[in-house]
């Protein structure tokens, strides 16, 4: 985290253990999953490994935007190798709307790795596909969006499944709602 230099107040929801769901929960009066999109689709070049596949290859894809209060504060990029049964991920498929998060922290079969950090250069494609979600594609400024991410592997059975949360600035102007979380 040192080596990542995120300003401090990125520091408590880059490191936050349990749900991100609950915590923007916490956070808002009404949170939503926007999701974007869910398809196969070809992995990133440095998420193959991760989901212990030799070389990037197809994968379930899932893309959403996190909403609190109609602000979006966090764009989420899932995959899964296709290789993953339904004995897997038995809800992944079927999510829509639902927040994956409360298909993972609930489940005790699930086992969660460790966080991994990165401060997402601009040419990152996960960089370039938030600011599109955002509308922001193209706009002068846009190129200074300075985004923060997290990732984290989960296990089931035999599945991987590995999410990256892309902190959005408006992420910071959240107020917990709950006053045992301040
Ligand atoms: C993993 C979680 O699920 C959240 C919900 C996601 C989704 O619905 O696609 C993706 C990333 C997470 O921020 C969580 O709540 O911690």
């Amino acid at each position: 985290m040192l080596a990542l230099n995120a300003p401090a107040a990125f520091r408590p929801w880059l490191t936050a253990a349990g749900s991100l769901t609950a915590r923007l929960k916490a956070h808002s009066a009404q949170f939503r999953v926007q999701c974007l999109h869910q398809r196969t689709a070809r992995c990133l070049s440095d998420e193959a490994a991760a989901i212990g596949m030799h070389r990037p290859g197809r994968v379930w894809e899932r893309e959403v935007l996190l909403r609190c209060d109609n602000t979006p504060v966090v764009f989420a990029h899932t995959v899964v190798p296709m290789s993953a049964t339904a004995e897997d991920w038995p809800l992944f498929s079927a999510l829509g709307e639902r927040s994956l998060g409360t298909t993972l922290f609930g489940d005790p079969l699930v086992r969660r790795g460790v966080l991994e950090f990165a401060r997402l250069r601009e040419g990152h494609p996960l960089a370039q596909r938030a600011r599109k979600a955002l509308g922001l594609e193209g706009l002068d400024g846009a190129d200074e969006l300075l985004l923060y991410a997290r990732r984290c592997l989960y296990r089931r059975r035999r599945g991987t499944l590995l999410v990256t949360e892309v902190f959005l600035p408006s992420v910071l102007e959240l107020i917990s709602t709950n006053k045992s979380k301040q």
